[in-house]
């Protein structure tokens, strides 16, 4: 990320201290783009996991169960079994830059600060774990943003994620004398810039496979169907996407038949269906010989789709007699992402 004199030199003179024709002060300070993702553990260990997951599954948006009946399970059970078992997931999937999704969501506030320029500053934050929304909020102001737009990178709405990062937005601040002012991307599931860039980013990694594909699985990660039922609008929000995904790829492809389904079941509550692992076993089991999945709900590849699709959930499929699977990759910073994210966030920017 450039410098802040780097970056100032490029501004434009409406940034600069001063004052207009009318003598109003416009000395208005930096504006500043925080892209916030879920979260993620700082180490592949159990440990680091389960203090991830303590913070994660405490938050009342994530695990809608009243806390005097959550806590002995989450103290418990959860956090004394889970942490191992997911810390050998993280294992598998675990790169130089460290988790996935921070070393990816860090290299998408990289890329939109070099395509943003001296237009504004740009940095990137963690709902849960680290760097965490509040420091960098601080470390944003501090630096001399005064109008700030929070991105929460979840193109469908969910309480658990969209509204939990508001929620700790609202918590930070709480906090704050001097606070900047807000702007907040709302959630993008239907907006033709998300839909374009899954487009041309999936046809393109379909057209590179060396098979072709007969069905092409859109997982969305899971979510409790009473979630749904209290009016949460994600299930709706990742059917829409679905359906206008597929409304354009059945031009392009008229071959390939697209099908939807949830990943990631936590606990024994119903959750949305129908699950993804039903669906590739289900699939392979009627007959489906070569099948592509992509997970467009997720802005960055992450344990839920390196470790969860991309390992047991190929080993789901070829058990049930499936041949070839492909796991697409996320957006992350490729260039239909970047693409879009410049064009979202540009136009939040635009009043400002
Ligand atoms: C993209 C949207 C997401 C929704 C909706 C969501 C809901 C949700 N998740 C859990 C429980 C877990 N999720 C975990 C990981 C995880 N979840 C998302 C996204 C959504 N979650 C991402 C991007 C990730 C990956 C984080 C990473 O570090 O790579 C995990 C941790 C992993 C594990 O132990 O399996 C849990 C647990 C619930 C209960 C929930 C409820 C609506
Ligand atoms: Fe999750
Ligand atoms: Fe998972």
């Amino acid at each position: 990320m450039p410098s802040r004199d780097q970056s100032a030199s490029a501004r434009p003179a409406r940034n600069q201290s001063g004052s207009d024709q009318s003598g109003r002060d416009q000395n208005v300070g930096e504006i500043g783009v925080l892209l916030v993702n879920l979260g993620t553990p700082d180490a592949a260990t159990a440990p680091a996991v389960r203090r991830y997951l303590a913070e994660f599954l405490s938050d009342p948006r994530v695990v809608e169960i009243p806390a005097i009946a959550w806590k002995p399970i989450l103290y418990g059970i959860i956090l004394r079994t889970r942490p191992a078992k997911s810390a050998h997931a993280y294992a598998q999937v675990w790169t130089p830059q460290g988790s996935p999704l921070a070393a990816i969501t860090r290299a998408q506030a990289a890329r939109l600060q070099e395509r943003l320029g001296g237009r504004a500053r740009v940095d990137w934050a963690m709902r849960y774990g680290n760097p965490s929304l509040p420091s960098q909020l601080r470390a944003m102001k501090d630096a001399g943003c005064e109008r700030i737009l929070v991105a929460p990178l979840y193109p469908q709405y969910c309480g658990a994620t969209t509204a939990s990062v508001m929620d700790k937005l609202g918590e930070a601040l709480g906090a704050m004398r001097a606070q900047p002012a807000i702007r907040t991307l709302p959630p993008y599931f239907d907006d033709p810039a998300y839909i374009d860039a899954l487009e041309a980013d999936l046809l393109r990694q379909i057209e590179a496979l060396d098979f072709v594909p007969e069905v092409l699985l859109l997982s969305f990660h899971g979510m409790p169907q009473r979630t749904a039922d209290l009016g949460d609008p994600y299930y709706r929000h990742c059917l829409e996407t679905s359906r206008l995904l597929s409304a354009r790829l059945a031009l392009r492809r008229p071959d390939l038949r697209i099908e939807t389904s949830f990943q990631s079941r936590f606990g024994r509550a119903k959750w949305l269906e129908p699950s993804t692992e039903d669906v590739l076993a289900a699939e392979a089991k009627a007959g489906t010989r070569r099948l592509a999945v992509a997970a467009p709900g997720f802005s960055a590849d992450c344990v839920e789709t390196l470790e969860e699709l991309a390992i047991r959930g190929r080993e789901v499929f070829e058990e049930a007699g499936g041949q070839r699977i492909a796991v697409l990759a996320c957006l992350n910073d490729g260039e239909a992402g970047m693409e879009m994210l410049e064009a979202l966030v540009q136009r939040e920017l635009s009043g400002w």
